[in-house]
């Protein structure tokens, strides 16, 4: 079975979006979404980071931290996929009512349905690489207590 998610408002699986309003605290912070989280730690060790974190919706998080503008970190790419594993964890973790509707997806492949994102989702024609739902996967497991991250 596949379980396809994108945006928040999608029940009940739109809380799999990183769009979604579940806040947690994380490296000593408060994030309002797993987004912000996200959005923010590309400018990490500049005052971007907390410019990020301020911002009002994921929305304005995402768009801040596209902005090719501003100072993006030398090793982005290395780091991002364990950036987003982090802060997946550390939402799940905080949220009871959410937490259970991922480990009741059983062993459902879960797939970001979003036709504009080839890394993080499944892209337009299923080709992408749907990491954010790899990871959904991987935390799933660590939650039942089978995987470390
Ligand atoms: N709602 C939404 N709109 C888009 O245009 C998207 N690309 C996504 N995907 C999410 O974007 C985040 C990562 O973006 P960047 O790597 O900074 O481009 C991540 O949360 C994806 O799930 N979602």
């Amino acid at each position: 079975m596949t379980i396809y998610f994108y945006v928040e408002r999608e029940k009940p699986y739109g809380c799999f979006s990183n769009f979604s309003a579940h806040g947690f605290m994380l490296d000593d912070l408060y994030w309002a979404t797993s987004e912000h989280y996200f959005q923010a730690q590309k400018f990490i060790g500049t005052p971007y980071l907390e410019k990020v974190r301020q911002t009002k919706t994921p929305k304005d998080a995402a768009n801040m931290g596209r902005d090719r503008t501003l100072p993006l970190r030398p090793d982005w790419k290395q780091v991002k996929d364990d950036v987003m594993r982090k802060a997946v964890l550390q939402k799940f973790k905080a949220h009871a009512d959410i937490r259970d509707i991922l480990l009741a997806t059983g062993d459902a492949m879960l797939v970001e349905n979003s036709p504009v994102d080839y890394y993080w989702g499944c892209g337009k024609d299923g080709s992408g690489k749907n990491k954010l739902g790899q990871i959904l996967m991987a935390v799933r497991e660590t939650l039942r207590g089978n995987v470390e991250m």
